[in-house]
């Protein structure tokens, strides 16, 4: 099980600086939606630079010419690219295939789909690397989490990892954990706290003995 860092509501000066704290007690690094469309890819190839030894994730919840897509995150340094569940067949299969040639992975983001196992399913046939229940930060706000969706997409899905983003803290961790997907997502619960890293290492550390 690994634990990927999501950078939502910074510029890349404090991106560089958030990383560099937490850099140790994360596996993977997320730039997400906000801070592409407020920065740019620009945002993934700078981190990259600065810390080639993570892997990076470009968070563009791509919806259409994803082969298109999947190229600029791949060139810009993205090891992992998110695609929408809700995004037609022919996309995904453009995003897989392109991330196949650049050696690149996808994650494609279940947001908003309401037929949880059975697109898992779907999704899971056409050789997606990653697949993620997630719950935004709009459903967040009227108190939903996605820990139902991780038990049925493991019910499911045979080759791809499973992996799960939204609203979690260390509070509700052990019981993500008891659900054991491959990747657990977590912004606020670490770049809300006032020790970031000591937030960080503590999900580390619980990850490491749920594992
Ligand atoms: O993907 C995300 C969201 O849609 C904003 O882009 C977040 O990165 C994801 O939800 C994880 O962040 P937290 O919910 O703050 O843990």
């Amino acid at each position: 099980m690994k634990l990927q860092l999501a950078l939502d509501l910074v510029d890349i000066p404090g991106a560089k600086q958030l990383v560099a704290e937490v850099q140790e007690h994360i596996d993977i690094v997320e730039i997400g939606t906000p801070v592409v469309i407020n920065e740019g890819l620009r945002a993934v190839k700078e981190i990259k630079e600065a810390f080639p030894s993570l892997t990076v994730l470009a968070d563009l919840k791509i919806m259409d010419a994803a082969g298109y897509e999947v190229m600029k995150a791949s060139e810009a340094g993205a090891d992992i690219i998110t695609v929408l569940a809700a995004a037609e067949d022919m996309s995904i299969k453009g995003a897989v295939e392109e991330a196949r040639k650049q050696k690149k992975q996808i994650l494609v983001d279940m947001i908003g789909i309401k037929d949880i196992e059975g697109r898992a399913k779907e999704l899971d046939a056409m050789g997606v690397d990653y697949i993620c229940v997630h719950t935004g930060y709009d459903l967040q706000a009227v108190g939903q989490n996605s820990f139902e969706d991780l038990k049925k997409i493991k019910r499911v899905v045979k080759n791809a990892k499973t992996a799960i983003a939204g609203g979690i803290k260390l509070s509700t961790l052990p019981e993500v954990i008891k659900a054991q997907p491959d990747l657990v997502i977590v912004g606020g619960g670490i770049t809300g706290q006032e020790d970031k890293k000591a937030a960080a290492a503590e999900m580390q550390k619980l990850i490491k003995q749920g594992a």
